[in-house]
């Protein structure tokens, strides 16, 4: 199964709601999606988002290191060589993680479809069910209150809520959320980098005074923070799980080695991909620690890799796999069902997709 042409689009999908973080607003998915055909008529999808405030990944930055570096240094190639495969596009341009993403997430749909098994029994095959939670938008607490009693209507049971912008309310939010949907719903929340270390303590310490019973915090302190998010995670009860702090497989060892964070967020937009995502499991094992799989603002392509990972891997225990939720429509034929919380896979080859529509070709 030889790579014969790589192709190169766009997908635009409005989100239902604006996505606000304390780092970005966002209004819709605007996507790059990649097609690897093989000269046995085989197609792998790829997809790769630009959050140029978390990865520096902008559109045109995708596009240029799909163009002018990646595709050059694998087409051609056996899909049987696999390793080899790998081995060269991370060679083929240092960072850049989303485009290495999209590749190397269409390379796994291909290995599948080669070996004709759905990938996340290839994986590892642990279950072929997930549930996810739903991610809150950072907004007034009345808002956040409201938006959290909609999402359990919708049956979902953990909410994941953004918080680290306008520190200074980020307590009444939790209150109000907490005081409108009780206690049966578990809470986690994403700072987003927004909080400086001793901010950060002093504010989960009074969310723990008032028992608003948070499962771990995401991210309190700047990604390049590492002392910042030990001081956090050594002097609050609430567990801290690092998820800008950790791209590759080398950061998720620094932060273990010196127990800077409780858990590890993997993202295939941070790390390149399923083979560096697959290190990082290896790692998070040896050290028994639990990680949670998440996404950017993604549609269906890529986090349909996320989802065979997930479904793959024993130590991935927590799901942040919202992304096609919050989109008010679905451009992915096939693949894993997103029904709301609940998240289920197909035995098709691969990542099981039949076809993306919209793309607006590039090339
Ligand atoms: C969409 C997902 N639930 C999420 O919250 N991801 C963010 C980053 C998303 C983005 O800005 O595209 C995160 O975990 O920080
Ligand atoms: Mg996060």
């Amino acid at each position: 199964m030889k790579i014969t042409n790589i192709r190169i689009g766009e997908i635009s999908v409005p989100l239902k709601t604006p996505f606000k973080t304390a780092l970005r607003t966002v209004n819709s998915v605007e996507d790059i999606i990649v097609e690897i055909h093989t000269d046995t008529g085989n197609v792998g999808y790829g997809e790769a988002p630009p959050t140029g405030v978390i990865t520096g990944d902008t559109k045109g930055a995708i596009i240029g290191a799909l163009k002018d570096h990646i595709i050059k240094s694998i087409i051609g190639m056996d899909i049987e060589n696999f390793e080899e495969i790998m081995l060269k596009l991370d060679k083929s341009l240092v960072k850049n993680t989303s485009a290495k993403a999209a590749i190397d997430i269409a390379l796994y749909d291909l290995y599948g479809q080669l070996y004709n098994a759905p990938l996340y029994k290839m994986l590892g095959g642990y279950k072929k069910e997930i549930i996810t939670d739903v991610t809150i938008s950072v907004n007034d607490p009345e808002e956040m209150a409201k938006d959290s009693l909609d999402a359990i209507r919708r049956g979902f049971d953990t909410l994941k809520i953004k918080v680290g912008k306008d520190a200074s309310m980020d307590l009444e939010r939790m209150k109000a959320i907490r005081n409108a949907i009780g206690y049966d719903v578990k809470l986690r929340i994403d700072a987003n980098q927004g909080w400086k270390p001793k901010e950060a303590v002093k504010i989960l310490r009074k969310m723990e005074d008032t028992g608003l019973d948070i499962e771990f915090v995401e991210q309190p302190v700047e990604a390049h923070d590492i002392e910042g998010l030990k001081y956090v995670t050594d002097n609050i009860s609430i567990p801290v799980l690092a998820d800008e702090s950790v791209f590759s497989a080398k950061d998720a060892l620094t932060i273990l080695q010196n127990r800077a964070a409780d858990y590890i967020n993997i993202k295939l937009m941070k790390t390149g991909g399923l083979h560096n995502a697959l290190k990082i499991c290896s790692i998070a094992e040896v050290y028994g620690v639990e990680c949670m799989i998440g996404c950017m603002l993604e549609a269906k392509v890529s986090v349909n890799a996320a989802v065979h990972l997930a479904a793959a891997k024993s130590i991935i225990t927590k799901i942040d796999l919202d992304g096609p939720v919050l989109c008010s429509e679905d451009p992915v034929e096939g693949g894993a069902i997103f029904d709301e919380f609940k998240i289920t896979l197909n035995d098709a080859p691969g990542l099981g997709i039949k076809k993306v529509n919209g793309i607006r070709y590039l090339d």
